[in-house]
């Protein structure tokens, strides 16, 4: 079992600096349109399913409540946490619209929506960003695999570069920190701090 852990531990460690080596550049573009959303007053929605509805849930939490600096609450909306939303929707629209539909009603134009999926083939996150797109939102993804057909909806996909769902979960929830930490302070102390 020893071997095992040490083989997973390594694993782990190998999709992080492939993330280093890969995804820098996009993980930049993710906070500046963020920025660009809250400097004009808009807000975030984010979605996924399984471990990846927690990583939406935590990442709200984040700008809801704080990353890391006392700071003003900031306007940020799981769309996987209303158990009669989803029940509803979900047995009189589908399972594919849950998401879809909270888009539907809650998005305004300017909004950042982000999806969660690690295979990039969830059709519910897939509709929500369709639905977010003719909306006028900003759209960004957070991926894994080879992108599936998610990559080609979103304006911004962010693929890890893993096949192992849990490896691409630990890659998701590593940026998001990273997300969270930059946005927080390029909002609260200006712009010089992305400019780095
Ligand atoms: O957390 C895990 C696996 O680590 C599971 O709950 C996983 O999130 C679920 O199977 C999801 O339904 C997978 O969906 P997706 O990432 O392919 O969009
Ligand atoms: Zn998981």
């Amino acid at each position: 079992m020893q071997d095992e852990i040490k083989a997973q531990l390594r694993q782990h460690v190998e999709v992080m600096t492939a993330i280093e080596r890969d995804l820098a550049q996009p993980v930049q573009d993710a906070v500046e349109l963020l920025l660009a959303a809250y400097r004009s007053g808009r807000k975030l929605l984010v979605m996924g399913n399984g471990g990846s509805a927690a990583d939406a849930q935590h990442l709200a939490a984040e700008i809801v409540g704080r990353f890391k600096m006392e700071r003003r609450a900031l306007p940020a909306l799981a769309l996987t946490t209303d158990t009669s939303i989803l029940t509803a929707v979900g047995n009189d629209y589908g399972f594919d619209a849950v998401f879809s539909r909270q888009v539907e009603a809650l998005a305004e134009t300017g909004d950042v929506v982000i999806g969660i999926s690690t295979s990039g083939n969830s059709p519910n996150v897939q509709k929500a960003l369709e639905v977010a797109n003719a909306k006028g939102c900003r759209t960004v993804a957070l991926l894994g695999k080879d992108g599936g057909t998610i990559k080609d909806v979103a304006e911004l996909s962010l693929i890890v570069p893993s096949n192992d769902t849990p490896r691409i979960q630990e890659g998701h929830i590593t940026i998001i920190h990273i997300v969270c930490d930059l946005f927080e302070r390029g909002l609260f102390l200006g712009p010089a701090m992305t400019a780095r």
